[in-house]
């Protein structure tokens, strides 16, 4: 069992972020795919969310029925729209809607907003398909729902995504749905995201803990409870994609994104109080928090 070293400024600091100094094609091209007709708002969150961390492109993809809205609503990215079932989940990714933004992306986020396993699937194996294998993926949401039983997919990520659950879907991932592991930690010492990274081959955040496969393991230093508002989590996936694209490695992208995301939480608690802020308003932070960051 490894330790697990606290992210002070230290370590941070001795581990700096990329600083990509060219146009927005050198900080990289995030895709987000999720987004049911009643969920868009989690792809706004988690591509706003790559944006206010540096990366220099978004593309959405959601419910057809939402795209038209999504857009308007986020108009600094492009976005399509992907065939839906009538109660409104995504049904997949279409006969070839996808592919010539999979083979562009710099990084690729898939879940937010999803609600149905099928959809998730078959979106899925769309990104092995289309998108290079040496494009990071990010993983969250029912992305993970589906991921413990699907061994074609789970292997074909080893080595290349980063994934972010919270208790419910860490529990989906450790195969044990009606029992969500507590705050990063089951009943021993062992927290949950290096359980998890040593299963799936990957970099997991959970709970505040960034894994590694094979042992090396970070805590946060930052946040607190009002951090467990909804639409959080797609904030967090956004903000490590994010940093992925501008040429952070996976697990410097999760850490520094655990980290300013827990920051920018502080913050706000800070400015308004612990609880009741929203989501949404952690995405103005963290263009000043990972400054902060860097002169801590
Ligand atoms: N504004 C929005 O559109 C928001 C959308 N959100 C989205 O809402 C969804 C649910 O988020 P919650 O935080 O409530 O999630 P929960 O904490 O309830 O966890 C639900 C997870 O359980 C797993 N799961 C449940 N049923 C499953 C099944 N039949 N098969 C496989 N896996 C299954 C999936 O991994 C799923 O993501 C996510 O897609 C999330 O991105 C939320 O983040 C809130 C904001
Ligand atoms: N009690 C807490 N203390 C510290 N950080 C927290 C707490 N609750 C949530 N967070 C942080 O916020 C992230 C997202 O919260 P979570 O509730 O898991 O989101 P979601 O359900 O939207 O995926 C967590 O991964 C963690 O980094």
């Amino acid at each position: 069992m490894g330790d697990t070293a606290v992210l002070s400024p230290t370590l941070l600091r001795e581990h700096p972020l990329p600083e990509p100094t060219g146009g927005k094609d050198a900080r990289g091209g995030v895709l987000v795919l999720g987004g049911a007709r009643g969920t868009p708002g989690a792809v706004l969150l988690a591509g706003l969310a790559a944006l206010r961390v540096g990366a220099g492109r978004l593309s959405l993809a959601v419910a057809e029925s939402v795209a038209g809205p999504l857009a308007v609503a986020v108009p600094e990215a492009g976005v399509l729209g992907l065939p839906e079932r009538p109660d409104g989940a995504v049904a997949g990714p279409g006969d070839g809607v996808l592919d010539a933004e999979l083979a562009r992306a710099d990084v690729v986020v898939v879940g937010p907003g999803l609600d149905a396993p099928a959809g998730t699937l078959a979106l899925l194996r769309a990104v092995l398909a289309h998108a290079p294998a040496t494009t990071p993926l990010v993983l969250d949401a029912f992305a993970l729902g589906v991921l413990r039983d699907a061994s074609d997919v789970r292997e074909a990520v080893r080595g290349r995504a980063v994934l972010t659950p919270n208790s419910t879907e860490a529990a989906y991932l450790l195969g044990s749905s009606d029992a969500a592991p507590d705050e990063g930690h089951d009943d021993g010492d062992e927290p949950v995201a290096a359980r998890l990274a040593d299963a799936y081959g990957t970099v997991v955040v959970c709970a505040g803990v960034v894994a590694e496969p094979g042992g090396r393991r970070w805590r946060s230093s930052t946040g607190h409870s009002g951090l467990g508002t909804s639409g959080s989590g797609d904030v967090l996936a956004g903000a490590v994609a994010g940093l992925l694209a501008r040429g952070a490695d996976p697990a410097q992208a999760a850490c520094f994104g655990v980290e300013a995301h827990g920051l920018a939480g502080d913050r706000l608690a800070a400015a308004v109080g612990p609880l009741g802020y929203l989501a949404r308003e952690l995405l103005d932070e963290l263009p000043r928090v990972l400054v902060e960051l860097r002169s801590r």
